[in-house]
Order: C-alpha cells, then sequence, then structure tokens
C-alpha cells in the first residue's frame, strides 16, 4: 500500500471543506496553528501538540476538535465543555495496530530479539552463542496483569491467551462475572496485579488518575523476573523510579513505545539492555494510518452533516 492510498482517507475532507493542510510528511507547529486558526471551525488535531487555552482562544469559530489519536490527553477538554466546542477521537483504527505493537515488544523483550539482532550485527558471522547464553522467557503459562482493560487492553487478553498466558485485568469499573468468565480473565486490585503478574502491560489513558500510577512503590513490589510493557502514554510511569528498578534488578526488563518527557526516552534507558524501545508507533502501520484517516474523516463528515454516529469525546453543546 503506498502513501498516497492513505490519502484516500482524507479525500472527502478535501473536497468538502475549505481544507488547509501542512506541507507533505510533516505536521503543523503550534506556532503554524496559532497563526493559521483564527478563521477555522473544525481543527484535526494530533496527540503530540497540545490544544489548550491558548490555542482555543485564538479560535472563536471553533466548533469541533477531531483527534488524529484515540487518546485525547492533548487536549483541554474542560475547557472544551465550557466552549461548547465537541471533541471527537478514533478508537477503532488504534486497537489493532496497537495490541500488536505491545507483543511485538513483549516477544521482543521475553526472547531478547533486539539484544540478538544487536549482538548479531556486532559479531557477524562469528558469533555462536553457548546454550545458556541470554536466556529469555517462555509466555506459555506465564500472567499477564493487564492494567486499563479497555479496547487495547482486552485486544492484548486475547492475543496473551493465545499464547497460552493467565490474564489478570484492572481497572476502575470492574466487568460483571458472567463478562469476566466470557472473556477468562480474572480482576485484581493494583498492588495484587503487580505483586502476581510475571508481565504488565499499561493500557490506560493519561488522566489524573494514572499518571505515575506506576511509582517506585509499585515497582517494587514486582517480581524481580517481571516485565514491564508500556504502550499507554510516558507519564503513567515514573521514568525515573523505572531506571532505577532496571538498574538495580527489582525488575528484570521493559518493553516501552511512550515515554514520560514528551516521547524522548529518559537518555540513562539507551544504555540498558535489558530495555526495548519504539519512539512512539503504535498505529505505524499503512493499514492504522488509512484507517485513522477514515475514521477521522467519518466523524468530521458525521458532525457537519448529522447522518452518522461520531466517536465523540464531548458532545456537541
Ligand atoms: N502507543 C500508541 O501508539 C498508542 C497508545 N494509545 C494509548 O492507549 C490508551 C488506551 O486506549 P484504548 O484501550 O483505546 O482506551 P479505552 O478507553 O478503550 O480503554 C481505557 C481503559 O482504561 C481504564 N482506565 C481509565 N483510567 C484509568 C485509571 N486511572 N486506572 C486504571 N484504569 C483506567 C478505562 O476504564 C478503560 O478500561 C489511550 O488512551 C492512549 O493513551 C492508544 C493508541 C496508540
Ligand atoms: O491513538 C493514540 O492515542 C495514539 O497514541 C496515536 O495512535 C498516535 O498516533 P500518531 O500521532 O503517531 O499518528
Amino acid at each position: 500500500m503506498a502513501f498516497d492510498t492513505i490519502e484516500e482517507g482524507f479525500e472527502e475532507l478535501e473536497e468538502r471543506f475549505d481544507l488547509v493542510r501542512p506541507p507533505h510528511g510533516r505536521d503543523f507547529s503550534r506556532q503554524e496553528i496559532m497563526e493559521q486558526i483564527a478563521s477555522a471551525t473544525i481543527l484535526c488535531s494530533v496527540f503530540d501538540i497540545p490544544i489548550d487555552r491558548e490555542i482555543i482562544d485564538k479560535a472563536p469559530n471553533l466548533k469541533l476538535i477531531a483527534n488524529y489519536a484515540v487518546g485525547f490527553n492533548n487536549i483541554d477538554i474542560e475547557y472544551c465543555r465550557e466552549k461548547g466546542i465537541a471533541v471527537a477521537n478514533t478508537p477503532e483504527s488504534v486497537i489493532a495496530p496497537t495490541a500488536e505493537l505491545a507483543l511485538a515488544l513483549l516477544l521482543s523483550l521475553s526472547r531478547r530479539t533486539a539484544e540478538w539482532d544487536r549482538t548479531l550485527r556486532t559479531m557477524g558471522r562469528d558469533l555462536k552463542p553457548s546454550r545458556l547464553d541470554r536466556l529469555g522467557l517462555d509466555l506459555l503459562g506465564k500472567t499477564i496483569g493487564i492494567v486499563g482493560f479497555g479496547n487495547i487492553g482486552r485486544s492484548v487478553a486475547v492475543r496473551c491467551q493465545a499464547f497460552g498466558m493467565k490474564v489478570l485485568y484492572y481497572k476502575r469499573h470492574r466487568l460483571s462475572e458472567e463478562m469476566e468468565r466470557q472473556l477468562g480473565v480474572t480482576y485484581c486490585d493494583l498492588d495484587t496485579l503487580f505483586e502476581t503478574a510475571d508481565v504488565v502491560s499499561l493500557h490506560t489513558p493519561l488522566n489524573e488518575d494514572s499518571r505515575h500510577l506506576v511509582d517506585a512503590d509499585r515497582l517494587a513490589r514486582m517480581k524481580p523476573s517481571a516485565l514491564l510493557v508500556n504502550t499507554a502514554r510516558g507519564a503513567v510511569v515514573d521514568e525515573n523510579a523505572l531506571v532505577e528498578a532496571l538498574t538495580s534488578g527489582k525488575i528484570a526488563g521493559a518493553a516501552l513505545d511512550v515515554y514520560e518527557d514528551a516521547d524522548k526516552p529518559n537518555a540513562a534507558l539507551f544504555r540498558l539492555d535489558n530495555v526495548v524501545m519504539t519512539p512512539h508507533v503504535g498505529t505505524q502501520t499503512y493499514d492504522a494510518r488509512l484507517m485513522m484517516a477514515c475514521e477521522l474523516t467519518n466523524n468530521v463528515l458525521g458532525f457537519v452533516d448529522g447522518d452518522r454516529p461520531v466517536a465523540y469525546v464531548v458532545r456537541p453543546a
């Protein structure tokens, strides 16, 4: 699939609206948005540019913010409510790709594929591992604890069950026992989850309850053999505490797609071999990009025409 095919997802927007787009291959900067937004009624936003009061106040005609992401921690939701600005996101298209990346990272960490790749490239054909070098971890029979059991968390659960893992989950509002039975998952409180799981995978949005949900105390509760996977948002984890836990052997490893400081990894992480890292690429697939474009377009058209469901985070006033 080529990039042009992804563009098809935005075609109806191009046809219907006076669309102001950034140059091919990059996003508008914050400054550019501030300069161009004065007459806009609809803003299509991306997760890494905060849509805060300062930007919103520059757009007196703004009626809808259509986020090109499911996570909306980049948007001042309360201020949108106050101003009667609707907000929509793209929940459907990100589920499978993000769940797949969580599994890709977990497998890379548990089987040390990134380490082996680096070593093999360095040593070349001379590499002949001894039978006890860099032993990995089987997932079969292990327990995964999923924190935040929404669309992506559940999708990760199903994939882990296919690997023969037991699934514990935590979310703020427990599922019914019948639903837990159907899904084959067990609810437990956060501390028990961190103490019991062989793998902890994070899938909460970033909100006031989840900021630093994984702190020094929770990391200290984990088994020394346990692995942490974060494809949610960087600030769900206290990254300094994580570096300490990884360095001191409190936990065995971490697989990270997101980072606390504007998605830039703490420099210490680069020196740790028990860490696998990707640069926030949960939805970096052709399929996801096309679907996200279609979902965003659908939200905008549904808002304007009122003829189809829209994935609202904040409904129109
Ligand atoms: N790495 C990447 O590229 C991507 C990251 N994400 C992140 O994943 C997050 C989850 O996405 P979805 O599963 O689609 O969202 P969702 O809304 O379907 O599920 C979120 C779940 O977390 C629970 N939750 C909310 N606050 C919580 C808290 N403080 N403590 C514990 N549980 C809490 C909710 O009850 C719900 O079960 C997004 O908000 C986004 O930040 C999403 C897509 C791509
Ligand atoms: O959906 C979310 O939430 C995400 O984190 C995004 O999928 C990230 O998407 P891009 O901004 O990388 O397009």
